[in-house]
């Protein structure tokens, strides 16, 4: 079933979808001087086309009523010059035309993604990447060819318009009328088709991005689809969402399709009305057979501008919800930002002292914090684990320390500076974190463990793969030259999950976040890891979640994580002693891994 349009796609309640286009001629200003070029060669051109019925009319009236063959040479080889002449101009005005768009295009393609690298993590949590994929790709290709080709061919069809219906009028009066009065049903074809073309464009743009999230899914997931077997049911979902999108697109062909119908309808039949009009005139005497046929000329040059209004509109229309959905990105704010008077910090005095004072923490959009009355001290240097049940609140915990997502009240420092009150720079260059599930890029090795130093040097490449057990590297096709593939897939779990701590420890941060960096390890390695890891974190506050008893080997204290606060800390065997509660998450993390 096809979901019903809505009245007004949602954003426009808050904006005409017109605003959201009009918002974005900015993109046009370093073009300005190029597009006005275009009008000029566009208008040279029209010029040139026009002046051809009025040729036309005089060689009929002329050298063919008089049989003046030297005078059709003449007008003959006028008509030559002005076909080659707008020839040449239409090239050049579509050569300055297509750098244009693919220039604007890309100027906006890279606003929004840096703009999507500046959003914050909650942001992305809501977002699903499909929708916007979408925007990036089809959305800002309907703005390119609007803003730089349907503007252009709009302005130039009404120039076109009025400049023909003009001659029109000076060739004979009544028939110039009949045709500059078939403008009203244009115009109010016009205005219905944009009106209904709007809600139909908009759903199946957002269609569209739902196609695309399920197709980029599926891509993601192709190994968990086939493992369990529901590469059917996924299919089916896609067809579903497919079909929706088709159902859409033909609603929205089917509107255009019915004012298309009558743009050509409407000028077809006008052209009908004049030709029996006109030949009653030149029977009459009133008009002359060559003024017929440059009205008639004249009049055909007007189909094209009228049949392609259509497109105009409808590209238009196409362009103004694009650039609404685009703005819906552009218009969220990151919340995550460099505050306006940022404390001085010097990495070399950083000792790596992190605390949490009072710490309370809420997701967007739900109703229950995960996180409440949170109090932590790290002295510097010291290794910290964070136990508890899952969906305790651990990943979100350390997820503060980088500042991924900020804190509802309360405030973390590190070293007595509140970290909102750091540039965002400085709190990364301070902090790192080494994820679960590791995210490799589709780069090189070495590119990869460079992310967040890129002035290491192979000294520092080497002791890092060394720490975390990664020297499998050296043995890659390529060694650390070696392209990982997409998202790293092209290694195992756990060789993809020491590359990513390789990359964190290569930083050289004063304060370390792992987030369970070793669940993919075997215990063998997880062993040669832990004591290589137990060197470098000698130096370096280190906040490390962990699940299995074994990783907690490498924690000075233990803090226990319970609805939403912590409930005990200290170290492993005097938790052990003291509090039940702690032994049963670590035996029944155990027994996880152990089945
Ligand atoms: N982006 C999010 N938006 C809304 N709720 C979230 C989000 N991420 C996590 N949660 C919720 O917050 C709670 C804590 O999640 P979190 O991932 O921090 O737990 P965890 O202790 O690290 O779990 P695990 O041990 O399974 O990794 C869970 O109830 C989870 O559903």
């Amino acid at each position: 079933m096809i979901p019903d349009f809505p009245d007004e796609p949602e954003p426009s309640e808050r904006r005409h979808p017109l605003n959201s286009l009009w918002r974005l001629r900015r993109y046009l200003h370093p073009y300005r001087s190029r597009m006005i070029y275009m009008l000029v060669l566009a208008g040279i051109a029209t010029a040139a086309s026009l002046a051809v019925p009025r040729l036309i009319q005089a060689v009929i009236d002329g050298p063919i009523s008089n049989g003046d063959t030297t005078g059709l040479w003449l007008l003959g080889g006028i008509v030559a010059i002005l076909g080659i002449a707008e020839g040449v101009v239409v090239w050049l005005r579509r050569y300055i035309q297509a750098k244009v768009a693919l220039g604007l295009e890309a100027d906006m393609r890279s606003d929004l993604y840096a703009h999507m690298q500046r959003l914050h993590a909650g942001f992305h949590d809501r977002w699903q990447t499909g929708q916007l994929l979408a925007r990036a790709t089809s959305d800002l290709g309907s703005m390119r060819r609007f803003l730089a080709w349907g503007l252009i061919f709009g302005l130039m069809s009404i120039v076109t318009y009025v400049a023909v219906v003009v001659q029109l009028l000076t060739l004979h009066l009544w028939l110039g009328l009949i045709v500059a009065i078939s403008a009203i049903p244009l115009f109010i074809v016009a205005r219905n088709f944009a009106r209904n073309f709007i809600a139909a464009s908009r759903a199946v743009q957002d269609q569209q991005g739902e196609v695309a999230n399920i197709a980029e899914q599926a891509a993601q997931g192709i190994r968990v689809m086939k493992a369990f077997g529901r590469a059917p049911h996924i299919q089916a979902n896609f067809d579903e969402q497919a079909n929706i999108l088709k159902d859409l697109s033909i609603r929205k062909m089917t509107i255009s399709a019915k004012s298309w119908a009558l743009f050509t309808v409407i000028p077809n039949t006008t052209l009908a009305i004049v030709l029996v009009g006109g030949v009653v005139s030149v029977a009459n005497d009133s008009m002359s057979l060559g003024s017929l046929v440059a009205f008639v000329t004249l009049q055909l040059m007007l189909i094209w501008p009228i049949e392609a209004l259509g497109w105009i509109i409808a590209n238009g229309n196409e362009a103004m919800t694009a650039a609404d959905r685009v703005q819906d990105v552009f218009d969220t704010e990151p919340s995550i930002v460099d505050p306006e008077n940022p404390v001085a910090v010097d990495r070399s005095t950083i000792t790596g002292h992190v605390r949490f004072e009072d710490v309370r923490f809420q997701y967007e959009e739900t109703d229950t914090p995960v996180l409440d009355g949170v109090n932590l001290d790290i002295r510097p240097g010291e290794t910290l684990a964070i136990a508890g049940t899952t969906g305790s609140g651990k990943t979100t915990l350390v997820s503060l320390i980088p500042r991924l997502y900020d804190v509802t009240s309360g405030r973390v420092t590190v070293d007595g500076i509140d970290i909102a009150d750091m540039r965002l720079t400085d709190v990364r260059t301070v902090v790192t974190m080494a994820f679960e599930d590791p995210t490799l890029f589709s780069m090189s090795v070495r590119e990869n463990l460079t992310l967040g130093r890129a002035e290491a040097t192979d000294d520092d490449i080497d002791e890092a793969l060394r720490v975390a057990q990664a020297e499998f590297v050296h043995d890659l096709p390529f060694g650390l030259d070696t392209r990982v593939g997409e998202q790293g897939l092209s290694l195992s779990g756990g060789q993809r999950q020491r590359l990513a701590l390789a990359r964190a420890v290569i930083v050289r941060p004063a304060v370390l976040v792992l987030d369970d960096p070793l669940s993919a390890l075997d215990v063998h390695t997880e062993e040669l890891v832990e004591r290589a890891l137990a060197s470098v974190l000698s130096g370096t506050t280190a906040i490390i979640v962990v699940h299995r008893p074994s990783t907690v080997a490498l924690a000075d204290r233990v803090a226990l994580l319970e609805n939403g606060t912590i409930t005990a800390i200290g170290t492993h065997r005097e938790l052990l002693e003291t509090t039940p509660a702690y032994a049963e998450v670590l035996s029944a993390e155990a027994e996880e891994v152990t089945a």
